[in-house]
């Protein structure tokens, strides 16, 4: 039997892609979209301005919106929501929803950083799903608030825990080149970015340096030891409309060759068995000397791989590598949908 989900934030950048991967899911059926008031009574496809590459999918198009509100009939047979919502509204409405039993899978940052908030990418730090028991506990509710991080941080964090696990970190700088689509469809005038890049992003290089550590930290007595290596992050908008890039350079406790970190890299696969129908190989390589680049490679893996290049030796640091995430799907709605995924066959 499938399991009735909802999707908050539905019509916008990253709730469009939470419905391209949900429409028509083997574990999930997506019975509500639910947006502001603005949208709610619409029908979706008016509702919405779709700006996906395929069209909206036939059996949600008619679908109509509700307004976000966890005690709306649409919601009574609905046992996951996931959140798509700017973050001073998931601030407000996550935590309606978790009172009121559901299950709420979140791409937010607003709660993020709570201790009793596990903050997960499952191929990462499963075991920080435990942190759910704590939290219903202490805020007395039948629900829970799962997190995913931010779309930079995952692709990093992906690239860095067969890393750590092997050599340990020590140090790691990274510079981002971020796609437009992370700050939304209305985000980014085209004006500011055609012909130029953006040296900053509000908050995210802060969100880098203390999500990462928590998500390579320990989970130990109810709480998270954080991760202890230094972490120093640059980030830039550029002009991609998806595939955010990050120039990674790694110092390693142990001392490690490029080709030895690009065997633990290509090794790493840790949920391969468990049929999840999201999960790609987490990070594929490209040995081409010129990749990844966004336009060419950000769909590999259904858009859920990290891909790697340009794998080799630095002066200053061990190594040096480029990432490559899609930033919508990997980076958001597929990072949410895949803990979902992961929770379900684990914890139901
Ligand atoms: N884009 C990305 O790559 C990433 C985004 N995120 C996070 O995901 C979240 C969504 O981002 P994004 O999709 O870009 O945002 P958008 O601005 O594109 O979409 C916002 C959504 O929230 C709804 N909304 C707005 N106001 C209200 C309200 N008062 N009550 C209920 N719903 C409301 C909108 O509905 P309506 O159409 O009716 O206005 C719309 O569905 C954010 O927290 C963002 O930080 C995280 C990682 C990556
Ligand atoms: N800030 C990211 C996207 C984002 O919304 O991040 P967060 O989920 O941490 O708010 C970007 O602009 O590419």
């Amino acid at each position: 039997m499938k399991i009735n989900v909802g999707v908050l934030g539905a019509t916008g950048s990253v709730g469009q892609r939470f419905v391209q991967l949900l429409a028509e899911h083997p574990m999930f059926e997506l019975t509500v979209l639910a947006a502001s008031e603005r949208s709610a009574g619409k029908k979706y496809k008016d509702a919405c301005y779709w700006f996906q590459d395929r069209d909206i999918p036939e059996n949600i198009k008619d679908m109509v919106v509700v307004p976000t509100d966890p005690k709306h009939e649409a919601f009574e047979d609905v046992d996951i929501v996931f959140s798509a919502l700017p973050s001073d509204l998931a601030k407000k409405f996550e935590p309606e929803f978790a009172k009121e039993g559901k299950l709420v899978f979140s791409n937010a940052s607003a709660y993020r950083m709570e201790e009793d908030v596990p903050l997960v990418i499952p191929e990462v730090n499963a075991d920080h799903l435990n942190l759910i028991e704590i939290q219903r506990e202490k805020r007395g509710w039948d629900g829970a608030i799962i997190t995913n991080p931010n779309c930079s941080t995952i692709c990093a964090v992906i690239t860095l825990k067969p890393i750590m696990d092997k050599f340990g970190l020590d140090s790691v700088i990274i510079t981002t080149l971020q796609a437009v689509s992370g700050a939304g469809y209305n985000g980014v005038p085209s004006m500011a970015i055609l012909d130029n890049l953006i040296p900053f992003i509000k908050n995210e290089e802060e969100k880098m340096q203390t999500e990462s550590l928590k998500l390579l930290g320990t989970l130990k007595d109810g709480k998270v030891e954080f991760a202890k290596f230094k972490l120093s992050a640059s980030c830039n908008r550029v002009a991609v409309i998806d595939g955010h890039t990050e120039c990674i350079f790694v110092k390693t406790e142990n001392g490690a060759e490029p080709e030895e970190i690009k065997e633990v890299m290509d090794k790493f696969d840790p949920l391969k068995d468990l049929n999840l129908p999201t999960y790609a190989k987490p990070i594929v390589i490209k040995e081409e000397i010129d990749r990844p680049q966004p336009r060419l490679d950000r769909n590999i893996g259904n858009g859920m791989s990290i891909v790697v290049g340009r794998i080799r030796k630095d002066p200053i640091f061990d190594v040096k590598y480029v990432a490559l995430e899609h930033n919508t799907i990997r980076g958001a709605a597929g990072a949410s949908v895949l803990n979902a995924e992961y929770f379900v066959k684990k914890y139901l």
